[in-house]
C-alpha cells in the first residue's frame, strides 16, 4: 500500500498530495485538472482526483466511461474507482500505457502531451512515484482541454468571421482595377463594378442591359480596357443605327465583286478588324431577324464567311452586346431569336437607372462637372447645395447622359464658379412634384422599386436562369412570374 498525504487549502483552493519527499499541488479552482495515481505492481488506482470527485464528478466520469456521472444520488457508487485496474477504466490511450510503463519502473518522458482519453482531448504529464529510490507507482496529471478546444474553436470561428468581414469590406472599397472611371458608389453600382471586373477577367460573352444613357457603352469599353485585351482593338458597332442591308457587310466584310455597288477591292468586316480584341454590339435588340441568324452562326461556330467568300474565318473576338430593350419581351413578340438570346446572355449585367440610385447623383454630378470644366477649360465650378437638391429630386428619364448634358449647359451658362438652380433647365428646377416628393416617394413606390431591383439583381446573378433566381429569392412560381410581368422583366 502506498502511503500518501492529502491536504486541502481552502483559502488557496488547492489540494496537495505528498508522497515521501514529493508533493503535487492541484488547484481545484481549475475545473479541468485531474490526477490519477496507480501502483507499480497491480496498476490499480490508488487515488483519483478530479473536480467533483467528492461533489459532481461529470468531468472525470465522462473521461472514464464516456457517460454522464452525477456524484450526488444513487449513482455515486459507479464512480468508485479506487482499487480498480486502470486499464478497466481507461482503455488503449497512449498516456495510460506510458503511465503503466512509468509505474513499472521505466523512465518515461511525458510532459504536457496531447492525448485522447475516452474520447476527450487532454494534456497529460506523467511522474514517477518513488520511495527510498524504489519505484512504487506513477502519477498521471490530466488536463481536460475540451473546454479549451471549444474556446479555440470559438476563437477560430471568430477569426474566420473577421476575415470574411474584412473580405466583404475590402470588396466594397476595392477600386476594381481599370474600372475607376465608372462613377457611382451606391450599392447597386458597386455591384455593377464587381460584375464588370469579373467580366473583364473572362472571355465570356457579356450582355449589358438597362435604359438608354445609363452607361452601357461606357461600361463595355471599361470592361475591355480592364481586360487582357486592352492593347487590342475595341470596335463599337451601333447595330441600331446601321441600315439592315449594310449591317452584314459591315460586320463580316465582303469579297471583291460580290455584289453591285461593292468596293472592287472587297471589304474587311468589323469582326476581322476586332481580331484579338472586343467587338461591342450596341443596340443588339434592333437587328433584323436575318442578321440575327448570321450572328447566331458566329456565336455558335466562332467562325464566319465574308459575303461572297468561301473561306471560313475564325472570329477571334470577345463579344459584348448591349440593349435597352426587354429581349424576353421581344422574344415573345417574335422579334428576337430565343437561341441568340441564350448565346448572348452568358454574363448579363444590368445597369440601374439613375432614379434607382439617387445616392449616386451628388457624387456623379461633381465628378462629371469636373470633367466638363476641364473640357471647356472654364476653371473649376461647384454646384450649390440648392442646385444639388434639385438634381437629386429630378427623375432622370435620360439617366447619366441627361445629367451630363444638363451639367454641360449649366457650366456654360454660369458666369461665376457656382452653379445654382437658376442655371438648370426649367423642367428640372420647376419640378415641383419632384422636388417636393422625390426622395420621399410613397411607401408603395419604395417597395416596388426594391422588389424590381431584387428580381433583376438575382436574375443577373443567376445568369438569367429564372428557376434558380426563383429559388434564390425563395419565391413561389406564381408570385415570381407575377412580379416579372408587373415590372416588365
Ligand atoms: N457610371 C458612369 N460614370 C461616368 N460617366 C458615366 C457613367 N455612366 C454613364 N456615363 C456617361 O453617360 C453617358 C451615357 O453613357 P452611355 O452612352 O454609355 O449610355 P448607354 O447606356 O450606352 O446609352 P444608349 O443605350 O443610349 O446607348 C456617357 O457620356 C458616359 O460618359
Amino acid at each position: 500500500m502506498l502511503g500518501f498525504n492529502i491536504s486541502v487549502d481552502i483559502d488557496d483552493k488547492s489540494i496537495t498530495i505528498s508522497f515521501g519527499d514529493k508533493s503535487f499541488v492541484m488547484n481545484y479552482n481549475n475545473s479541468i485538472g485531474h490526477m490519477v495515481i496507480v501502483d507499480r505492481d497491480t496498476f490499480k488506482v490508488k487515488f483519483y482526483q478530479t473536480n467533483g470527485y467528492t461533489a459532481r464528478g461529470e468531468g472525470i466520469q465522462d473521461m472514464l466511461n464516456g457517460k454522464v456521472y452525477l456524484a450526488k444520488g444513487p449513482s455515486v457508487d459507479e464512480f468508485n474507482v479506487i482499487g480498480k485496474k486502470i486499464s478497466s477504466i481507461h482503455k488503449g490511450s497512449a498516456a495510460i500505457k506510458e503511465l503503466c510503463n512509468m509505474a513499472k519502473g521505466d523512465n518515461v518522458s511525458y510532459k504536457d502531451k496531447f492525448s485522447e482519453i475516452n474520447g476527450f482531448p487532454t494534456l497529460c504529464s506523467i511522474f514517477p512515484v518513488e520511495l527510498k529510490g524504489e519505484r512504487k507507482g506513477a502519477v498521471l496529471k490530466v488536463e481536460d482541454i475540451s473546454t479549451l478546444q471549444n474556446v479555440i474553436k470559438e476563437r477560430n470561428d471568430a477569426l474566420a468571421y473577421v476575415e470574411e468581414m474584412k473580405k466583404i469590406i475590402n470588396d466594397n472599397v476595392l477600386d476594381y482595377e481599370g474600372l475607376s472611371n465608372i462613377k457611382g458608389e451606391s450599392r447597386v453600382m458597386r455591384n455593377v463594378k464587381k460584375l464588370a471586373y469579373k467580366a473583364s477577367n473572362t472571355n465570356s460573352t457579356v450582355l449589358l442591359l438597362g435604359e438608354s444613357g445609363t452607361g452601357k457603352s461606357y461600361l463595355a469599353e471599361s470592361i475591355h480596357n480592364a481586360s487582357q485585351k486592352q492593347d487590342k482593338p475595341f470596335i463599337h458597332v451601333n447595330c441600331g443605327a446601321m441600315p439592315e442591308t449594310l449591317l452584314e457587310s459591315e460586320l463580316f466584310g465582303y469579297e471583291k465583286g460580290s455584289f453591285t455597288g461593292a468596293n472592287h477591292e472587297g471589304k474587311v468586316g468589323l469582326f476581322e478588324k476586332a481580331r484579338g480584341g472586343t467587338i461591342f454590339l450596341d443596340e443588339i435588340g434592333d437587328i433584323s431577324l436575318a442578321a440575327q441568324v448570321k450572328l447566331l452562326g458566329v456565336l455558335q461556330n466562332k467562325t464566319f464567311f465574308k459575303i461572297g467568300g468561301t473561306t471560313e474565318i475564325t472570329a477571334d473576338v470577345r463579344i459584348i452586346a448591349a440593349t435597352n430593350k426587354n429581349l424576353e419581351e421581344e422574344i415573345r413578340e417574335g422579334k428576337f431569336r430565343e437561341d441568340l438570346f441564350y448565346r448572348l446572355n452568358v454574363f448579363p449585367i444590368w445597369m440601374p437607372p439613375l432614379r434607382e440610385r439617387r445616392e449616386d447623383i451628388s457624387y456623379l454630378s461633381n465628378q462629371i462637372l469636373n470633367q466638363i470644366c476641364d473640357k471647356l477649360e472654364c476653371g473649376e465650378k461647384f454646384i450649390s447645395p440648392a442646385a444639388q437638391k434639385v438634381l437629386f429630386a429630378y427623375d432622370w428619364p435620360g439617366n447619366v447622359r441627361e445629367l451630363e448634358n444638363i451639367l454641360e449647359r449649366a457650366a456654360n451658362i454660369a458666369d461665376g464658379r457656382i452653379i445654382t438652380e437658376n442655371h438648370l433647365p426649367e423642367k428640372i428646377s420647376n419640378n415641383e412634384y419632384g422636388s417636393r416628393t422625390a426622395g420621399w416617394k410613397s411607401f408603395q413606390e419604395y417597395v416596388e422599386e426594391a422588389e424590381k431591383r431584387a428580381v433583376l439583381e438575382t436574375l443577373a446573378y443567376c445568369n438569367n436562369d429564372k428557376k434558380k433566381a426563383m429559388q434564390a429569392l425563395k419565391m413561389g412560381k406564381t408570385n415570381f412570374y407575377q412580379k416579372l410581368k408587373k415590372y416588365g422583366i
